[in-house]
Order: structure tokens, then sequence, then C-alpha cells
């Protein structure tokens, strides 16, 4: 208790409110004790085998469930499951006014009986990314990353024997070896190609119909950001980059979790023959800025892989790179007529 007093302490003395919630965190990592005590009164994300608990409200928009930890193990008591489950709980955050967020899957659980009581429903995560708020959408990427890592992190890697979660769940250890293995992503470059007048889109043959992306890639161990951009394109497309800049970046949660580095790059106009590496592209092509423009303004293709609106689909991508769209919400409608996502 003298430790959670001496961190409040310490946040509050913080003239930034950043800094106060940023301390606050890194205090409940390093602190297991700390950590309990903070999430006996956090919000919780309820996941049910990875899908997270989306409520809607009276104006027909999605919000995550809005729950309580003490809301949570009243559900396990109802539901005759063990209190102690409420431990497993992951941190992800903390709310303005330093209140701790976790999440927690209860995939045990009878999924329709946690629907009732909480008045809610699991959404699978790419379609929760076309119902949620720019704001809530990553949170709860982040939320089901970090669940997917422990649950497939039980062991260690070198001797085979259990690891070990922190309270938080920011890292596991070997019992036997003291290894400590700390969540993990793979870096990835997604880029916009130009020519000064046109830009490069290409379409992997999983892609839903319609859909074009600027290229993306996984870097290389030993790579630079650099390197593994001007490696993709020529690899994918046959081009060379002729110089580039940062953009953005963002975590994504599919198929495993990325961290994706978004740039833009140009090549020069007098060499920008494609030459299309098909066992890794379907499709790519160059596209004015009155296409691109025109497939913006066209609302996703809804169903699931449904064709493009009619129009002139051979020459214009129904979407582009609507993976990255974790913040665009589209109206509300039946979850399970939104739109894919790569
Ligand atoms: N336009 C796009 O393509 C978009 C991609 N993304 C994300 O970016 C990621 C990378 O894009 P993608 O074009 O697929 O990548 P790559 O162009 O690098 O091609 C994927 C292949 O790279 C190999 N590979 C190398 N390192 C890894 C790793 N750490 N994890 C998985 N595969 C690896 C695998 O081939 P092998 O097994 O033969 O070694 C895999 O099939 C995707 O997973 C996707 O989630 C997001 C938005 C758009
Ligand atoms: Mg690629």
């Amino acid at each position: 208790m003298l430790r959670v007093l001496q961190i409040v302490r310490l946040s509050s003395r913080c003239s930034s409110s950043f800094v106060s919630r940023m301390r606050f965190l890194n205090g409940l990592k390093q602190n297991d004790d700390v950590c309990s005590a903070a999430l006996q009164d956090a919000h919780m994300f309820l996941f049910h085998r990875l899908s997270p608990l989306l409520q809607r409200n009276h104006q027909g928009t999605f919000r995550t469930a809005e729950l309580r930890a003490s809301d949570v193990q009243s559900l396990l008591e109802n539901l005759g499951s063990d209190r102690t489950l409420l431990q497993e709980a992951v941190l992800i955050g903390c709310t303005e006014q330093n209140q701790a967020q976790f999440c927690l899957d209860i995939g045990g659980l009878d999924q329709a009986a946690v629907e009732e009581l909480c008045g809610g429903t699991f959404v699978d995560l790419k379609k929760s990314f076309f119902l949620l708020s720019g704001a809530e959408a990553p949170l709860v990427a982040k939320a089901q990353a970090l669940l997917r890592w422990h649950q497939t992190s039980g062991f260690c890697s070198a001797t085979g024997q259990p690891t070990h979660r922190n309270q938080a769940g920011s890292q596991r250890t070997c019992s036997s070896s003291g290894i400590i293995y700390y969540p993990k992503m793979s870096p990835v470059v997604i880029v916009l190609v130009s020519d000064g007048e046109r830009c490069l889109l290409g379409r992997q043959a999983t892609f839903p119909r319609g859909l074009y992306s600027a290229l993306a890639g996984f870097c290389d161990m030993g790579e630079t950001l650099e390197e593994t951009l001007s490696r993709e394109v020529a690899e994918e497309v046959g081009l060379e980059v002729q110089s580039f800049s940062f953009s953005s970046s963002q975590h994504w949660p599919f198929p495993q979790s990325s961290f994706m580095m978004a740039c833009h790059a140009s090549v020069s106009p007098a060499y920008s023959q494609l030459c299309v590496d098909h066992s890794e592209l379907e499709d790519a092509r160059w596209f004015s800025q009155q296409e691109v423009l025109s497939a913006l303004q066209t609302p996703p293709h809804r169903g699931g892989g449904a064709p493009p609106p009619s129009g002139s689909p051979q020459n214009t991508p129904s979407l582009i790179d609507s993976s990255q769209s974790g913040s665009r919400t589209p109206d509300p409608e039946p979850v399970e007529n939104q739109s894919d996502l790569v």
C-alpha cells in the first residue's frame, strides 16, 4: 500500500497528465502488488476467444462494453466460474484519470450467457475495427495482441519449462532458466510509391475482390527501414526507389502482431515500367489521382467479398488499403455484413 501511495504521489507531482499516466503505467508493470491493487478498481475489456465484447448505444453506434473489475467478478460468480480468473487480466493502459484498463479473455465461459448478462455481443476483431471509434480500435487491437501472446507463450523455447507472467502481463519468465520474454511483434514497411503523377497499388490473391493497397513487406533481420522498403519494392514490382519519407506508424494485430511503418517513396517516371512478381502479388498498377479520389469516395462494398460497385471495376479499386482503416467507421449496420480487411 505504501508503494501505491508513493506512485500516486509521484504521479500527482508531475505537471503533465501524459507524464503522470506513463509513470503510473510503468509503476504497475514493475510492481505486482501495486498492479493487483489497481486491478481491483480497473476498467475491464472482455474478450471471448479473442473477440472483444461490444455494446450498441442509443445512437446505434458501437463501443466496447463498459465494465469494472467488480462487474466481472460478479459475472464470474453468476456463471459459477473461478473468481481467480480475474488475476489473468492483462494491463493495456489507463484513463486520463489514471484508472487502470485491463483486458481478460473469458473463452472458457458460455459466450451466449456472458452476452446476455452484459448486454453486448462478442465481435470478431476485424469487424470491430469498422464499428469502433478511432480512439477505441487501437486499444482493442493491443488487448487482443497481448491476450494472444499470453495464450501462445506458456513455455520457454530454450528449456521447454512453463513461463510465468507478472501481474501486469507485460512479460513472462521461465521458471527454470530465468529467461524473460516480452510481447513480440514483427516490423513491417508499408509504402505508397509515386512517379510524381500516379501512385502504385497492388493486390494479393487473398485480398477481398476489388481491394488494392499500398505495397507492404516484413523487415528481414538486420535491415534498416530504407533497406526493407527498397528491397520490397524491387522484389514485388521490379522498381528502384529514388527517395522516401516516413509518414506514420501503427500496430497491426493481423495475423500476428506487426509494427507497421508507413512511408511515401518516389521512382523516376522514366523507370516506372512494372515487372510484377506474381508469386507475391496477383496484380499491381499505377493509379491516377482521380482514380484514387473516386475510389475513396465509393463506400466499401459489404458482404465479405461481394463484387465492387458497378462502374469500371476492371480499372478502379473499390477499396484502397482499407486494411489501414482502423479509424474508419461506416454507418452502423449488422455486424455480419461488414467488409473484410487484409
Ligand atoms: N498491402 C499489404 O500487403 C498489406 C499488408 N499488411 C500487413 O503487412 C504484413 C506484411 O505484408 P506482406 O505483403 O504479407 O509481407 P511480405 O511481402 O514480406 O510477404 C509475406 C511473406 O514474407 C515471409 N515472411 C518474412 N518474415 C515474416 C514474418 N515475420 N512473418 C510472416 N511472414 C514473414 C513469408 O514468406 P515465407 O513463409 O515464404 O518465408 C510471408 O509469406 C501482412 O502480414 C499484413 O498483415 C497490412 C496492410 C496491407
Ligand atoms: Mg508484400
